[in-house]
């Protein structure tokens, strides 16, 4: 049974840090647990400065590094160098700073990698990748964490509203072009492939979110709100700075851990 969680935070700081401090622990307990874990990075702002507190926190050693893999949500097609991409955001923030074992390190390709500029290939081999991973019995991992942002229109990964992407039911990763958000061109996990995750932590900051994030809490169409279809199939977390908590109209109490 898969249940949703509301946590809102004073400010983008505690927000970050507070995240940050939940990963340590989620991840150490899976660990524990199962000898690995798995954790779906995002890109954006919010994804970007958790990896940084993570960084920073001294509780990162309680963390196997060489027993973590790494996946990421969504990529922008540019090249490796382009600081527009969400890995080399995630290699500054985080992930040079930590012993993880480099074949864990699962990154989409970029535009200038081994595919070229084919982003259709880019996604193919990227959907080989996860089935590799999953595999005899299905076609996606379950990860153990998916990190995910959103944008002011609802989208999260990079599955804008409206498109043939956000309604994907078959693939698990799709290219994506012409995204109303620069870069155009992106590699994406699918809605369905999202919702393999055990769970999904949705994490965001500031008035600009506050309308999508009160949509999808209302259960707007995933079509309309893309990020109103990313659940975990354990836990959906929503952690938020108190800006983009905005417009909720539920009082949410943080939940007993
Ligand atoms: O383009 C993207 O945007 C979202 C949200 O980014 P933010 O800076 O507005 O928080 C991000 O989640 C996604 O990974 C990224 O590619």
């Amino acid at each position: 049974m898969s249940r949703t969680e509301v946590v809102v935070y004073e400010n983008p700081d505690l927000l970050a840090a507070a995240a940050a401090a939940r990963l340590v622990t989620r991840i150490v307990d899976v660990q524990a647990a199962r000898g690995t874990a798995s954790v779906v990075l995002t890109g954006g702002g919010t994804g970007i400065a958790v990896l940084r507190e993570l960084r920073e926190s001294s509780a990162r050693d309680a963390i196997d590094w060489s027993r973590l893999d790494i996946y990421w949500g969504d990529e922008r097609f540019v090249p490796a160098d382009s600081d527009e991409r969400n890995e080399k955001g995630a290699r500054e923030a985080l992930l040079d700073h930590v012993p993880l074992a480099p074949e864990r390190v699962h990154a989409m390709a970029p535009s200038d990698g081994e595919f070229g500029d084919d982003v259709d290939a880019a996604a193919e081999a990227y959907a080989k990748v996860l089935s590799d991973a999953a595999g005899p019995d299905a076609d996606v991992p379950e990860f153990d964490i998916m990190l995910l942002g959103l944008g002011g229109e609802g989208h999260t990964a990079s599955l804008f509203p409206e498109t043939d992407e956000v309604r994907e039911t078959q693939r698990s990763v799709v290219p994506v072009r012409d995204c109303p958000k620069p870069p155009p061109t992106r590699v994406s996990l699918t809605l369905p492939a999202i919702r393999r995750a055990r769970e999904v932590w949705l994490m965001t900051a500031g008035t600009a979110k506050a309308d999508a994030v009160a949509q999808a809490l209302a259960g707007a169409p995933e079509t309309q709100i893309p990020v109103s279809g990313a659940r975990g199939y354990r836990r959906t977390l929503w952690l938020l700075d108190r800006e983009a908590a905005g417009k909720l109209t539920k009082v949410y109490q943080p939940p007993a851990e």
